[in-house]
């Protein structure tokens, strides 16, 4: 991995590969030979605390250079990379260290000693002045593996675990290169592209942004965490740093695109824009079209068990009756399949199923946890005998008559009410159709022994009053059928999001069963 992120060091090592925004008119360059030595340096100094191959090394901190650097040193190591958040709650942060058990816990700042995990057997700070130890990981007997390959382990993502526990999604050095070859092949950015990332360094979307903007000898805009909640102040990172491309999940332009959308205007550099994770509602998508008039609009679907899987490029305008927009196809070495319940292909356009996805960029497993490795690698529908495993995505889809493929909801989220199969996405479309809605969310609230409860949760256009709930139920009856149209609707000002950016719809139902 660490190969491919630093090969433009080789080539251009004047360019810059990470561009920081240290505050107003404080913009600092890293150059990609900068980058290597500084990687070089942690790598020493990791090397010189026993830290070997397969061993786990946990860091808490934002997407840097320092991060960037650290993951590179890292994968020099044949260490395993587990990175967390700031911002993450310390129970999540205690499992993680329980389950990974990490020879080092290093962070950028010094979030206090009670955030320290005691089952990290050394822990340190880095930075631009290199590593500093404040324990050094206990001596261990020597380990097995000498060097590190291709298939060993190059990082572990902790995923937002919606049911119970979160996984480890392991992604080995092999997987992760393929996908980013995969997506160079895309031809999304070049050299003198600077893709501004905005994802918590703990969602691969981060490593996605690094691998995308390295990988073509472009430049790494880190956009600080803090700063994105408020429009002036994300539009002064992109407009100082020069940021040429901006990756994110939908809600990065929420609150911008209601309540400043000029600031929009003013950014004639980004000319493009890619996002990822859920749908991007379609009424927002239309304005963010044409306040960035210049900017080229890529939909990129994936699950974290392949970083990702498919890109496809918005029509420009988005049709007024665009229906849902298409996941495109899958990226270049890898292919995508649906399947029916029985697990038999599906060909016919337009008949929805599960997605599968087949190639090199499959992850390894969820750590320490071979059952739901089982169950989310699958033997091949096609040809079980050749042994070969592909990857159960969970979502449901379906392909038209050009091999597109379009994204239905997640399988497991296909809830049944009243005996019937209910799409949560089709409902929020209905909603937002509703004149002075501006967002929307449904959720299925499960109580003990009474039918689920569908409730919908809509966020009004700035300066409008909430709709009237009758009239938005009533509204979305004369479309949906009866099982469809939600029993209870909220209006909310603003829409919860979970530490990743998406839509909480966790929390959204929680309010629900408290009544609140
Ligand atoms: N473009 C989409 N439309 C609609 N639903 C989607 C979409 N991208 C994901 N999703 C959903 O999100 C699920 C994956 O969730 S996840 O494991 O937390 N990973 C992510 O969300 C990010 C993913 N690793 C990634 C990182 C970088 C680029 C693309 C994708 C998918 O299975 C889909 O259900």
């Amino acid at each position: 991995m660490h190969e491919f992120l630093l090969a433009a060091a080789a080539l251009a090592p004047g360019n810059p590969a990470v561009v920081e925004y240290a505050g107003r008119g404080d913009v600092r360059t890293v150059t990609y030979r900068q980058l290597a030595e500084r990687a070089d340096e942690y790598a020493g100094a990791l090397a010189e605390a026993g830290v070997g191959v397969g061993d786990c090394v946990l860091l808490e901190s934002d997407t840097s250079s320092s991060a960037i650097a650290m993951l590179a040193a890292c994968s020099s190591l044949g260490a395993v990379f587990v990175p967390v958040s700031p911002e993450t709650p310390a129970p999540r942060l205690r499992w993680i260290a329980r389950t990974t058990e990490p020879v080092l816990f290093l962070r950028t700042h010094d979030t206090g000693p009670e955030r320290i995990p005691p089952e990290a057997s050394g822990t340190g700070r880095f930075g631009p002045y290199g590593v500093e130890l404040d324990r050094a990981p206990a001596p261990r007997e020597d380990r097995g593996w000498r060097r590190g390959v291709e298939t060993d382990p190059a990082y572990v993502i902790f995923t937002s675990g919606t049911t119970g526990r979160p996984k480890g999604v392991v992604m080995s050095h092999r997987a992760v290169v393929s996908f980013y070859r995969g997506m160079a092949a895309c031809g999304i950015v070049g050299g003198s592209d600077r893709v501004a990332t905005t994802s918590p360094l703990q969602f691969d979307f981060s490593l996605l942004d690094i691998g995308l903007a390295l990988g073509s000898g472009a430049a790494v805009v880190p956009v600080p965490r803090t700063l994105l909640r408020w429009p002036r102040r994300f539009a002064a990172v992109l407009r100082e740093t020069g940021a040429t491309q901006v990756n994110g999940v939908p809600s990065i332009w929420r609150q911008t695109l209601r309540r400043e959308p000029e600031l929009l205007s003013g950014l004639d550099r980004v000319r493009g824009v890619l996002f990822c994770g859920e749908e991007f509602p379609s009424h927002e998508l239309r304005r963010l079209q044409e306040l960035l008039p210049g900017a080229r609009m890529i939909n990129c679907y994936g699950s974290t068990e392949s970083m990702a899987a498919s890109f496809a490029e918005v029509p420009r305008p988005l049709p007024e009756d665009l229906e849902r927009l298409s996941i495109g196809t899958a990226h270049a070495g890898a292919e995508l399949m649906i399947v029916d319940g029985d697990g038999r292909p599906v060909d016919e356009p337009g008949v929805p199923g599960e997605l599968l996805l087949r190639g090199p960029t499959l992850f390894t497993g969820y750590w320490n946890d071979p059952r739901a490795t089982e169950a989310a690698l699958v033997p091949d529908p096609v040809n079980p005998r050749t042994g070969q495993r592909v990857l159960r995505t969970g979502d449901l889809a379906h392909r038209d008559e050009h091999g597109r493929f379009y994204f239905r909801g997640r399988a497991d989220s296909q809830v049944q009410i009243r005996g019937n199969r209910v799409e949560l996405g089709e409902i929020e479309h209905r909603l937002r159709d509703f004149p002075g809605v501006a967002g929307a969310a449904a959720v299925v609230v499960e109580e003990p022994d009474t039918d689920p409860l569908l409730a919908a949760f809509v966020l009004p256009e700035p300066g409008e009053r909430g709709p009237d709930s009758t009239e938005v139920i009533a509204f979305c009856r004369t479309v949906l059928p009866e099982y469809m149209v939600p029993q209870r609707l909220r209006v909310v000002s603003e829409l919860p999001i979970t530490e990743n950016g998406k839509v909480d719809r966790g929390e959204l139902a929680a309010r629900c069963r408290g009544g609140r």
